[in-house]
Order: C-alpha cells, then structure tokens, then sequence
C-alpha cells in the first residue's frame, strides 16, 4: 500500500491528501494511483520478462477506460469475457494482437466480432462451443485460433464462489476428457488448436497451485503436439492474490518461479491474465459517515458506500480494510493488525444505506468514534469493485479519479438521475 499513506495523520494518494479528492469530487469515491496500477504491471512483467509473456490485464476486474489506456500504454495486453470487454479494451487503445478472449457461453455474435477484431487467442471451455466457434470461423473464411480451457482439477484453493479449476465448476473442458476433445478437431478446417489455458481461481495466496497447474499443462502441450496441433501458447490465467489484511500475498516472482519452468520445457509463448494484482490495491474506496447508531447491542457506522459500490463483502465476505481518512491522534494510523481489538476503538459494523441486511463493508470492525461527515477509506478496493457496481436501490454509481503525483483526473464522472433512466426514457407511454 505504498502509494496511500498517512502523513501527518491524513490520508494521501500519492502526494494527494485524499480529503481534497472527497470535497472536489463527492462521495463515495473510487480513487486509483496511476503510480501503484504502474508498480503493479512493471513487477509482472519483470518477474515474467524471461518467457517474453504477453501480460493480458484481465478487463473484468477494472475496465475504467483509463485505466486500461495505462495498461496498453505500457505494453499490456487484454483478456476479455465479453463483447462489452473486447469493445473497452479495443476503445482504449488494445489491439486484437494481444487480446484473449475467455468465457463460458460466447455467442456467435461474440464470436464473430472477435474474429473480426483479430483476437490472438480464443479460450474455448466446452465441445459445444468449440465446435460452434469452427462454424463461425468456417463462415468468415478463417480459422480461429483456439487454447483449450482445461480445468486440472486441484484441490479447493480460494472461496468456493470463485474457485474455477475444483471438479464440478462450470469452466473448462474436464482434464480427463479433453485429449479427446483435441483429437477430434484434428485438421477442422475453422480451428488452429495453439494453445492451452487455465485459470486456477482468484484470489490464490500460495504458487503451489500454479506449480501442479503448470505441470499438467506441459504433459497435455505435448500430448496435443503429438496428435499434430501446433501448440505455440501456454496460457496460465490470472488469480494472484494480494494483500488485504497484512502481508499475506506473495510477490510475482514467486509465481513466476513455479511457471517459468514449464514454459521453458514446452518452448510455448506464455500468456498471463492478471487483474486483481494489478489493480486490487491501487485503489481505495472513499466514503463518507452519514449516521451512527446504535441498535440490539450492536453499534453500526452508516456511510454512504454500499453493497452496490463494493459487493465483495457481502458477495463472498470477503475482508477489506476499512479506517478513517483522518484519524484522531490517541490512534494508530495504520494498525499492524486491522483485525484486532485497538485501544480507543469500539467493535462496529460499517454499513451502507441500502436495505439489505447484508449491506456492509466491514462486520465487528474495531473503529474509533465516528461522527457525521467523517471521511472512511476501504482499503484493497480496486479490484472488482467498481467492475461490480450496480444501481440497486437507483443509488447512482460512484465517480473514479486516478492520481498522478500530486495531480488527479476524473476517470468516471459520478452518474446522474437523467443516467439512471436514460435507457427508460423513451419506452415511457
Ligand atoms: C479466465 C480468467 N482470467 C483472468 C481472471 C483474472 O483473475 P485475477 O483478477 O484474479 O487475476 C479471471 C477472474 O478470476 C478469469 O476468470
Ligand atoms: N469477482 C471476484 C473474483 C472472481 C473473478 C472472476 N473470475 C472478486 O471480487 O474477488
């Protein structure tokens, strides 16, 4: 969290005291370091730069425009899942050189204008879909270039609801079935089968995954060369964790310790996916207390970020960290252990204003007194916030700023009413 720190008891982006943002801007508010989103990219690919991988930053965790400029900019690819991604990543700046194309339920539609806009690598995740993409590439008069999807079927490594490589998940072809699905697609005259893909889960805080993943990756790259497929990439998928409590993530190189062997033995292309350790602690959410209150023994901060603006909690109860922007001075400004209990604190639920039970940030919180208007940051909030967002309740979506130094620049302005509406308008009667 090198780029929000405190300083004289304020909270700062870079060298932007992140109060000035929540006055210029509003609350609640997203706010990104352009400095922390560069760090972030640069330590892939450093960790990486032996395999010369082609970085797709996975759109699905932040699509913010800019944000996506910053990583073509600096030499980031795409890995999209849907026509709405592709249409973000070509707009900022992407080229279909390096963009991947992931996803369990492609239309032709989808397809096509994949094919169209020269995606490098389609990851199919079924028979029905790989036979449905060589018709359509059949139709257009070119063949897709496809890595299979193959779930390895390791043991369970992240939360359920996202854990993507365990036996019985949607995604992926199953790893006991598809040599056969590669040898039945043999000289199909729609599909060039180059590559393999998995992606284990998200968030994944050990390499172990990867070191086993990785394994069984290089045993099926050779199993597909040998039935005649050129297999050219090896594409080990997104799902490095970070931090969200203390130092619990690992750093780049630790994966890359694990992966860069089988790139090696295979002589593939890799590719990698990453979202979530780009982007997950180069942003903050900034929000700001509307009421406390105290009700069944329980006292609770009302702030005006909810479940719509960040899900993750009550989606996966999943742990940010949550502290004033301004904190008093009988506390610390970054305690070591956020979870613990901390002298002149009191245990809080940090809850939004949507009327949902399960509108919260942070449950049991110890926070110190908290008064109407105080400012509060939720840490580690860049990753799959935003992207996540929604209008329930007709809340209107938070606005994102990113910082630069001591500049910053609205990257989404704050929606309005007339947004809200706006695909309603005209069905009026
Ligand atoms: C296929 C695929 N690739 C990449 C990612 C990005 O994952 P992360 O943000 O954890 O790096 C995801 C999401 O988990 C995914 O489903
Ligand atoms: N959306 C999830 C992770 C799933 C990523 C997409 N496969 C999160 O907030 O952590």
């Amino acid at each position: 969290m090198d780029h929000f720190a405190y300083r004289d008891r304020t909270l700062l982006c870079e060298d932007v005291p992140v109060p000035e943002l929540a006055e210029k801007y509003g609350t609640p508010l997203y706010v990104y370091s352009e400095a922390a989103l560069l760090a972030r990219l640069t330590e892939v690919q450093t960790a990486f730069k032996a395999a010369d991988p082609i970085i797709a930053y996975s759109v699905k965790s932040n699509g913010n425009l800019s944000i996506c400029r910053l990583m073509a900019q600096h030499g980031s690819g795409f890995d999209v899942t849907s026509g709405g991604e592709l249409h973000r990543a070509l707009t900022a700046g992407g080229s279909g050189k390096k963009i991947v194309y992931a996803g369990v339920g492609k239309s032709d539609a989808e397809m096509r204008d994949g094919l169209a806009k020269g995606v490098f690598l389609f990851n199919v995740e079924s028979e029905a879909e790989l036979h449905a993409l060589g018709a359509v590439a059949q139709s257009l008069g070119v063949k897709a270039p496809v890595a299979l999807r193959v779930n390895p079927d390791l043991p369970p490594k992240t939360h359920a609801k996202t854990d993507t490589s365990v036996k019985g998940v949607k995604f992926g072809l199953d790893i006991e079935t598809v040599v056969d699905v590669a040898r039945s697609v043999v000289g199909h005259p729609g599909l060039a089968i180059v590559g393999v893909h998995m992606h284990l889960g998200s968030p994944i805080l050990s390499a172990e995954p990867y070191r086993q993943g990785a394994a069984k990756a290089v045993q099926l790259v050779k199993a597909f060369r040998e039935m005649g497929h050129d297999i050219r990439f090896l594409n080990m998928g997104g799902g490095f964790g970070i931090s969200y409590r203390k130092q619990e993530a690992l750093p780049a190189a630790a994966f890359a310790e694990v992966i860069l062997p089988a790139v090696k033995e295979t002589g593939c292309q890799l590719v990698l996916e990453p979202g979530r350790f780009i982007v997950g602690n180069s942003g903050i959410l900034v929000s700001r207390v509307v009421f406390t209150k105290e009700t069944g023994g329980k006292r609770y901060v009302i702030q005006d970020a909810a479940m719509n603006d960040l899900i993750r909690p009550t989606l996966y109860d999943s742990f940010h960290r949550v502290w004033p922007v301004t904190p008093a001075a009988d506390v610390p400004t970054w305690p070591e252990d956020c979870e613990a209990a901390i002298p002149n604190t009191q245990p809080v639920d940090v809850v939004g204003p949507v009327c949902e039970s399960g509108d919260f940030l942070a449950k049991g919180r110890h926070l110190p007194a908290l008064s109407r208007g105080d400012l509060l940051a939720t840490f580690s909030a860049g990753a799959y916030g935003m992207a996540m967002a929604s209008n329930y309740n007709s809340r209107l979506r938070a606005a994102e700023v990113l910082v630069t130094g001591r500049t910053h620049r609205l990257i989404r302005r704050r929606e309005t009413f007339a947004d809200l509406t706006a695909c309603e308008d005209d069905c009026l009667r």
